[in-house]
């Protein structure tokens, strides 16, 4: 733990705070082909439905990839089609997350939250932020992880809540960050707020942090 940054100046060499990282890893992403999105979308699919976690779970919290983000909406519509009961992120003003239940493609609405890239999210009934103490698993997305499983989000601190909530809860769902090969790395500097994530999902294949 290192205490550096929330909102610091970019990359120094040696200290990397989490916005110059966070500007990075965008930049690779940006430089993806839609058939390299593509491709990647569909082997993470094929990954992530093996695992034991999602084949047993109940009730899967997860989200809507857009633009360059790791595909998730194969994996969405196997889960769906599978009967597992599939929670998706509704952004509240105070950047905290409601949910809603994921019901196909026909149930999503494009919506633009302002300075955030636009985002498609559930159309249904809201079910309140603590509807992903449901959760067997949580599917998160994220910039990167390091080897102990401290995760890079994109700064909203959106999913620090929704893991602070499981942990007062003391609910222990299967927390699986969807990734980039690239994106796995040697280190991310953790603050106090940080959980751990116990596993990411990439093109090739499952990391495992617990
Ligand atoms: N597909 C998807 N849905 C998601 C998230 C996500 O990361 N991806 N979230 C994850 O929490 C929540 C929404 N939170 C978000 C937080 C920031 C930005 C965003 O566009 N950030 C800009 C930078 C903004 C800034 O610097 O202030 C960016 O990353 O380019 C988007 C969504 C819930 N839904
Ligand atoms: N439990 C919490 N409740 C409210 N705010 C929090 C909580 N945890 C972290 N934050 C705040 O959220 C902001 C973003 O934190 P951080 O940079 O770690 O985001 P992140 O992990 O990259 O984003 P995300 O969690 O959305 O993926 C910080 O200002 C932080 O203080």
């Amino acid at each position: 733990m290192n205490g550096t940054d929330a909102g610091g100046q970019g990359g120094t060499v040696d200290q990397p705070t989490k916005r110059g990282l966070r500007r990075d890893f965008l930049a690779v992403r940006r430089g993806l082909t839609e058939d390299d999105a593509r491709k990647a979308a569909a082997v993470l699919a094929g990954h992530a439905l093996e695992l034991p976690e999602l084949a047993t779970a109940g009730t899967v919290a997860a989200y809507v990839s857009v633009g360059r983000e790791p595909g998730t909406r194969v994996l969405l519509d196997a889960l769906h089609a599978r009967g597992t009961r599939v929670l998706l992120p509704v952004l509240l003003p105070d950047n905290d997350l409601d949910w809603a239940v994921y019901d196909g493609e026909d149930s999503l609405v494009g919506v633009a939250h302002q300075g955030k890239m636009p985002l498609l999210e559930p159309a249904g009934r809201r079910l309140g932020p603590d509807a992903v103490l449901e959760a067997d698993a949580v599917l998160l997305p994220g910039l990167a992880v390091d080897h102990d499983g401290t995760r890079l989000g994109r700064g909203g601190g959106s999913y620090d809540r929704v893991l602070a909530r499981l942990e007062r809860a003391a609910t222990d769902p299967a927390l699986v960050v969807l990734l980039y090969d690239s994106e796995v790395v040697a280190h991310i500097p953790g603050e106090t707020h940080d959980r751990p994530v116990h596993a990411a999902v990439t093109p090739s294949g499952v990391r495992r942090f617990r």
